[in-house]
Order: C-alpha cells, then sequence, then structure tokens
C-alpha cells in the first residue's frame, strides 16, 4: 500500500454512502422524535440485560474527542444507594426552587423532576478529562470537549433506549460533589449525567415541561441563521 493510500483509505475500505432505505431513516427518525425525558411513568419490572447492554454499547459508540472515550458508565442498581442520591436531589431541589420568583416556585414545586426510586436502573454518566492523554487531539484549544463527548454517549444511550422501548429521565439537579462522594468517584472526574432508566406505563407526546405549561418548545426556525448570529430573544422568556 503506498503512503497516500495508507493516509486515506482505498475505496473499498468504505461502506456506502447512500441514504437508508425510507423505513430504517423513518425509524431513526422516530427514535429522535419520540424520546422523552421520563419522571414519573417508570414501572418497577427489571430490564432486560441483553437490552442494556445494546444500549450501553450505542453509549459507546458515540463521537469523541481525540477518540479520547472520556465516558464511564457507572449502573446504579441497591435501592439504599439510591435513597442516598434521592436524598441529595430532595435537597438541591428545595434549594432550586427558592430561586425562582414567588409565582414560578408555587408552579416548580408541583413538578415531578427525577425518577430515582421508582425507575429500577440508575447510570451515573462520568467523563474523564485526562483519559486522552497529557494532549489530546482536537482538546487543545476548547477544555471541555471531554464534556461535550460524554454528552455524545448520553444523546445516543438515550435513543437506543427509546428504540428499545425503555425510558430515560436525566436528573441535574444535584450537587456533584455529593454524588460523587456516595458513589465513589474521584474529584478529577467530572459527573455529567445522572440518569434513570426503566421500562413506562407510555411516553408522553410532547416534552412533558410543555404539557405543564412550565415552557414552549420553540419552532426550529426561530434557531437557524444564515451566516450570522441573528437572534431574536425575548428578554421575558
Ligand atoms: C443536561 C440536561 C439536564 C436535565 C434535563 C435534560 C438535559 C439535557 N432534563 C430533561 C429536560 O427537562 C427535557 O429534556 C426537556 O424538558 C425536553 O423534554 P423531552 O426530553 O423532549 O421529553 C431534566 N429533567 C428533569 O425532570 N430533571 C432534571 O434535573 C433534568 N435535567
Amino acid at each position: 500500500m503506498s503512503r497516500i493510500e495508507q493516509k486515506s483509505g482505498t475505496a473499498n475500505d468504505l461502506t456506502s454512502g447512500e441514504a437508508f432505505a425510507p423505513a430504517e431513516r423513518d425509524a431513526v427518525y422516530r427514535a429522535i422524535a419520540t424520546r422523552r425525558d421520563v419522571r414519573g411513568e417508570f414501572l418497577p419490572d427489571p430490564l432486560c440485560e441483553n437490552a442494556l447492554s445494546r444500549i450501553l454499547a450505542a453509549a459507546h459508540q458515540a463521537p469523541s474527542v481525540g477518540l479520547s472515550q472520556p465516558w464511564d458508565f457507572i449502573l446504579v442498581r441497591d435501592r439504599e444507594t439510591r435513597s442516598r442520591i434521592a436524598e441529595i436531589f430532595a435537597r438541591a431541589n428545595e434549594e432550586a426552587a427558592k430561586r425562582f420568583p414567588a409565582q414560578k416556585q408555587a408552579q416548580y414545586r408541583t413538578l415531578k423532576l427525577e425518577g430515582i426510586l421508582s425507575a429500577p436502573l440508575n447510570i451515573c454518566v462520568t467523563s474523564d478529562p485526562a483519559r486522552g492523554g497529557p494532549v489530546i487531539l482536537g482538546a487543545t484549544h476548547m477544555a471541555d470537549t471531554d464534556l461535550f463527548s460524554t454528552v455524545c454517549a448520553i444523546q445516543n444511550l438515550w435513543l437506543a433506549a427509546r428504540a428499545e422501548g425503555i425510558g430515560v429521565g436525566w436528573v441535574s439537579i444535584l450537587h456533584e460533589d455529593q454524588v460523587k462522594s456516595v458513589l465513589g468517584i474521584p474529584d478529577r472526574i467530572r459527573l455529567v449525567g445522572y440518569l434513570c432508566l426503566g421500562h413506562v406505563r407510555g411516553f408522553h407526546d410532547r416534552p412533558e415541561l410543555e404539557k405543564r405549561g412550565w415552557r414552549r418548545r420553540d419552532d426550529v426556525k426561530k434557531h437557524v441563521h444564515e451566516e450570522k448570529w441573528n437572534v431574536q430573544h425575548d428578554p421575558d422568556d
């Protein structure tokens, strides 16, 4: 093989560049459109271990800066451990409520924002900024790229779970240091996502926060701009 071929690969290294067949493409878009953040609809039934393996493999196929694969997935099944995390949530949630103005605060308190104990499985997703070595290709000028990579893994997990009929809820109303202490996570490792997973009674047909009048999903056009930043942001929104 010539030096140029080694660098660029040969045509027969490549898989097809054609679009998916319509039904396959529709399935991808369906997973994206019907994925929901699940909080109150979990069933207690344990997850199928094969499905869980597929979901974790999907997460692990995410893109990562310099192929650093900074993520780790801590499977938290033990009820006692989950109770300790639920207590951390309860304290943080009380603090969170107080940050909103009075009227919004009352509405905030009506929202269910976690399924830590009702879901049979929690997954704590961490990110190691040093995973790719002291200098990481692609991370030299943007410090948070390990976090971005780990979020890509979480999104893969979330979509794969939806395709498996498994709900995922992301809980971020937590003190990172307290969760790390419960799960034995070293200081230098970042907590990116604390996820609740389980089978569900059903998926909401649109974001629950929208259904409950907290906030609306924008039209995509509001977020797409030609050539230059052109954001028309309502200051009250
Ligand atoms: C980084 C991050 C952190 C959180 C969330 C999401 C993300 C991306 N979301 C879920 C969020 O509220 C939800 O995605 C939106 O309301 C949109 O709804 P669907 O995901 O489309 O159902 C979330 N939900 C919740 O009930 N408690 C939480 O602490 C969080 N935290």
